[in-house]
């Protein structure tokens, strides 16, 4: 597993901030080294990740990057209707992607949101487990497919954002739940059912997929994250905390504020 850094900022504005310039910052690094024609990244929802990404909106340095050429992806989504206010995917959009398609900085096709549920609200509604699962069995192949399809068999995503959920979630990878145990090459992207945290479908990246990726960055600020905080930083691989199976190949970092930081720091 790759060392670990904590980063530490005063409060959750100020870590947005950050994050949002350290994130515009990576992303033009990463188009200016020889031979680079594209760059990938997972984006998340949640409280900081559409914090995070509001700020890259206002951020000065928000011009730096050549958005025709970045791509977008989700490392977790809500597995909802395609036009539900749940979706992680809208919320980026919202922040920030509508606006630079908007202005022709970047197209369509530069966004992969994961697949909807696009079945009807009432198949939906008398849906079996099973025909959840099969749902998101499906969609969960296609994404993979997608990723596949785009960059190769060694997809890999040049930088993934989370949020850490209190119970020390991330993506939609939940405490002691069957996903946490999928470890081979084959599985990319897979289903969530019961999830803890609303809507209770969900899709996610792997362990595997996200630790391909080149950074891995573990966002988490308030108070009430302090136990997450710093067990998902301090242990490794605890089914309990599943941050704490989080790895990347060159940058691993938790990036917390004064709150989420104090049990970390005691
Ligand atoms: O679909 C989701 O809910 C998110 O992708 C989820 O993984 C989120 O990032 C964390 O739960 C942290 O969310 P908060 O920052 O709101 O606590």
């Amino acid at each position: 597993m790759h060392e670990r850094t904590l980063i530490v900022y005063p409060d959750p504005r100020l870590l947005a901030q950050a994050v949002a310039a350290r994130t515009l910052l990576t992303l033009n690094e990463v188009l200016g080294t020889p031979g680079r024609d594209r760059t990938d990244i997972a984006v998340t929802g949640g409280t900081d990740g559409t914090a995070i990404l509001e700020s890259m909106a206002s951020s000065a340095l928000l011009d730096i990057v050549d958005w025709s050429r970045v791509h977008v992806w989700w490392g977790d989504e809500r597995f909802v209707a395609a036009d539900s206010d749940e979706r992680n995917d809208r919320a980026a959009r919202a922040a920030l992607f509508d606006a630079l398609i908007a202005e022709g900085r970047m197209g369509d096709a530069q966004i992969h949101a994961m697949p909807a549920d696009d079945r009807s609200a009432e198949a939906r509604s008398h849906a079996t487990a099973h025909d959840d699962g099969e749902a998101l069995e499906h969609a969960a192949a296609r994404y993979q497919q997608e990723l596949l399809h785009e960059l190769g068999e060694a997809a890999a995503m040049d930088l993934m954002m989370f949020g850490v959920g209190p119970d020390g979630h991330f993506a939609s990878l939940f405490p002691g739940r069957p996903q946490l145990g999928l470890d081979g090459d084959d599985v990319l992207v897979t289903g969530v059912q019961d999830s803890p945290k609303p809507p209770p479908l969900r899709l996610t990246m792997t362990v595997p997929m996200i630790a391909r990726s080149a950074r891995v960055w573990m966002c988490g600020s308030r108070p009430g994250k302090a136990e997450a905080m710093a067990h998902t930083f301090l242990q490794r691989r605890d089914t309990a905390f599943p941050g704490s199976f989080a790895d990347a190949m060159h940058e691993v970092l938790w990036i917390c504020d004064e709150d989420s930081a104090a049990q970390i720091r005691q």
